[in-house]
């Protein structure tokens, strides 16, 4: 570092061992801290009781004693401080000290107690013994073997881990992806680094190319070497993956991959990067076929969802009830229901009760969940079986199955039809890891299966849900298809219907638009292509507000003054924005609601976590799937406590979020698990609705604009939508068709195992064929 004048004696080991009083500045990516610490004990020159330490750290906290190992550093603006090659906790001397240290919130379950009894069992050399021989803990009274088990492994993991991660740390590499490259490589971590950082492209998810080059720039490998150019073809497919792709064609994927390494050398041209691709082929690393480049999981995923519909779809329906005999269930539904179902509706019901798989497709209010629920009464009169799940308790298997891709889609789907609905992931069992309990082996019980949102189903949760499914069970997916396409590869809900190789009902009357919303009327002109500024006329549940970017946080925060002088609870209002970053993106809405909504007072407690700010009643977004806590990402919440260290006996800091009631405890370490939710993007939006939504459009978020992503925005508002900024941004994006292409190979793959289309249109002639009560009209 410049102005920075070198102290000290190189050849004895220094230290200072110090206790954390409060971090200066960190970086979150790279992990690098600067830190106040009060000096407990030192050998270097230092006379000071106090001095500032930096470096790469792992996970310091506050009031926490450590020893750092380094060099004084006198800078020129900020003084002496302390600059950190490697540190470690100091595991205190002191009985007392002890009984801190294992009843910290490092070791799961140990409280004060039993940490007393352990002390008092092994005496104060109690963590050498335990590292020696962990045999010793089992005489201590009251501790459980797990807790037992998962102390030993943390100290021996502590021990290592902060090793690594000062290491790793020197490269820039942050905390959170050395746990990832910890959890996969453990104490050889660094031994791999040194050997062939590449191979931390193959085995760590998000470990990227460039950041492997450079650390094999500083260890002298070649631009040439095969190991390189395999990373580079993994990380191209890794990255496609993310943009949606199942697989990428050769040609593509080997064009991608020389402009990723680049033409250092004349030898990384065309024929070397398809032959490392055929060895990486033969590895098994990856699969090459009929020119399309897979990586494995997907390959797998995508020929196996095939086999699965091949599967089910020619295994035979048990239903053999009369047309006559249909359409008076079907009329005496529409009577208890007082409705009269249209003639797509109706073929949707009909059909549906025929078809051992079928798709019900429509926009925002064409009658899906009518349908479902017609599909339902209609199944339980044919086979004289109850709806009811408490008519089942214990004696018989519950017939119905309702599903949905997220836990707002499945309350959704609870709430429109009263039945019970759970996640996929909860469905199938998802083992925390990266399995399912239920498969073929294990299939799910019940005899119709009906997913929700099937829109955000991508491929490998198709694939596991099909396995799933056992052979005389009927299924019925209803999605709609005009949304965002999954998060995740593939674009399932669209091959489907493209494959024209299962059934599928598209509902296009709308008959919310009857009762005289504007929102499904905008929707239904996106759909059509048919948006002109006079569709922007402001309606009753409808406003255009025009702004620019920088006026933008101001016009959202006059939107929520106002709606809180009608008396409208603000937490029903979401803001939906593109993206994150810009001057009216995400990051500075949130923060600048969470003051209006929800601002710090006296009494409201709150922690800091970098440059964020968590407070009791702040609402927030689950990130990630938890299905061990029955929340999955896209949840969301409201932060009903904070409990600070010495308030309970795990002695951890914690926040507690309530999700529709069912409470989730959050430690420091799960904290990047929620954000502040008062504006979330409209990706995470998906599978949900809010009574208010308001939506900042403006042309910075041009790259991002499009009509698919758009409809999905405007869909998920229920009684009011306030469109902010500007018209033009809004009518290009709604007139841009998302022409980012995914490459899947699923429709061929259904239609290599399925009848083909003629097959399929002569079935579909003999539907038609069929009578129905519109054939009497
Ligand atoms: N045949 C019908 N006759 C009269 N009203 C109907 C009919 N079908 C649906 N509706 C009414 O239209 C509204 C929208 O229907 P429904 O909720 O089933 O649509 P949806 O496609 O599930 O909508 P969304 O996707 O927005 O949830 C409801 O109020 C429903 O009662």
């Amino acid at each position: 570092m410049a102005n920075v004048e070198q102290m000290g004696e190189p050849d004895i080991q220094k230290y200072i061992k110090g206790e954390l009083l409060y971090t200066i500045f960190h970086n979150d990516a790279e992990h690098f801290s600067i830190a106040k610490i009060k000096v407990l004990d030192t050998n270097e020159e230092l006379h000071d009781k106090e001095i500032v330490v930096k470096g790469y750290f792992s996970n310091l906290q506050e009031t926490k004693d450590y020893i750092f190992y380094g060099q004084m550093e006198r800078h020129n603006k900020f003084g002496l401080q302390y600059q950190v090659t490697s540190y470690e906790s100091n595991i205190p001397e002191t009985t007392d000290g002890l009984i801190a240290y294992l009843s910290s919130d490092l070791f799961y379950g140990i409280g004060k107690k039993t940490a007393s009894k352990i002390i008092n069992h092994l005496g104060e050399n109690a963590i050498s013994q335990i590292l020696t021989n962990p045999d010793v803990l089992t005489g201590v009274q009251g501790l459980k073997a797990d807790n037992a088990e998962h102390l030993v492994k943390t100290l021996q993991e502590n021990e290592g881990f902060e090793h690594v991660v000062v290491h790793l740390g020197k490269f820039g590499i942050g905390l959170k992806l050395a746990q990832k490259i910890y959890q996969v490589y453990k104490d050889e971590s660094i031994d791999v680094l040194n050997k062939d950082p590449y191979q931390y492209v193959f085995d760590v998810e998000g470990f990227g190319f460039q950041k492997a080059d450079e650390i094999a720039n500083v260890n002298g490998l070649s631009l040439t070497h095969p190991n390189r150019i395999g990373a580079g073809c993994i990380f191209v497919l890794q990255k496609s993956v993310q943009e949606g792709h199942v697989y990428l064609p050769a040609e593509e994927c080997i064009v991608k991959v020389i402009q990723l390494l680049g033409r250092a050398s004349a030898e990384l041209d065309e024929d070397t990067i398809k032959n490392r691709l055929d060895g990486l082929n033969t590895e098994k690393k990856i699969i090459v076929q009929e020119g399309k480049v897979y990586l494995p999981s997907l390959y797998y995923a995508e020929d196996g969802f095939a086999s699965q519909v091949k599967r089910l779809i020619t295994k035979p329906v048990e239903h053999d009830t009369p047309l006559a005999e249909m359409m008076k269930i079907i009329g005496d539904i529409e009577e208890a229901e007082t409705l009269s179902y249209g003639k797509e509706q109706f073929h949707a019901i009909n059909q549906a009760l025929h078809a051992k798989l079928m798709i019900v497709t429509g926009g925002p209010g064409t009658g899906k969940t009518t349908v479902i629920k017609g599909i339902v009464d209609a199944y339980s009169a044919i086979h004289r079986v109850s709806i009811d799940p408490k008519d089942y308790e214990k004696k018989s298997e519950y017939p119905f199955v309702f599903t949905a891709p997220t836990g707002r889609a499945a309350k959704r789907l609870t709430e429109s039809t009263g039945l019970p609905a759970v996640t996929i992931h909860r469905l199938l069992g998802w083992d925390g890891n990266n399995g399912f309990d239920k498969d073929q082996n294990e299939p799910l019980s019940g005899k119709f299966l009906i997913v929700d949102e099937f829109s955000m189903v991508d491929i490998w949760l198709a694939n596991s849900l099909f396995k799933a499914i056992p052979d005389d069970m009927q299924v019925l997916l209803v999605g709609d298809e005009d949304q965002l396409p999954s998060v995740g590869p593939g674009q399932v809900l669209t091959d489907l219907l493209a494959s024209d190789s299962i059934p599928f009902v598209s509902l296009n009357e709308v008959y919310r638009q009857k009762e005289g919303s504007k929102i499904i009327q905008l929707a239904h002109t996106i759909k059509n292509d048919e948006c002109t500024n006079q569709t922007l006329r402001n309606d009753k549940d409808f406003s255009f507000l025009t702004c620019n970017q920088f006026q933008m946080v101001d016009v959202i925060t006059k939107i929520f003054a106002s709606a809180e002088k009608k008396g409208i609870n603000l937490k029903d209002i979401q803001v939906l924005a593109p993206m994150y970053r810009t001057e009216a993106g995400i990051t500075v809405i949130n923060k600048t609601l969470q003051e209006i909504v929800n601002p710090k007072t006296k009494r409201r407690r709150e922690v800091k976590v970098y440059d964020t700010v968590f407070r009791v009643g702040d609402k927030v977004l689950q990130l990630v799937n938890q299905p061990e806590d029955g929340v999955s990402n896209g949840d969301i919440g409201e932060i009903v406590a904070i409990f600070f260290e010495d308030e309970n006996k795990e002695n951890v800091e914690q926040i507690v979020v309530t999700f529709e009631g069912k409470e989730v405890v959050y430690e420091r370490k799960d904290y990047t698990n929620i954000m502040h939710a008062y504006c979330i993007s409209i990706h995470k939006s998906q599978g949900s609705e809010f009574p208010i939504v308001v939506m900042p459009v403006v042309s910075t978020y041009r790259r991002m604009l499009r009509k698919n992503l758009l409809y999905t925005a405007i869909t998920r508002s229920k009684q009011s939508l306030i469109i902010c900024g500007e018209k033009q941004a809004f009518l290009q994006g709604v007139n841009t068709m998302d022409t980012n292409k995914r490459y899947t190979d699923l429709i061929k793959q259904l239609r290599d195992r399925l009848p083909s289309d003629q097959d399929n249109e002569a079935a579909e002639e003999n539907m038609e064929d069929e009578i129905t009560p519109y054939d009497f009209m």
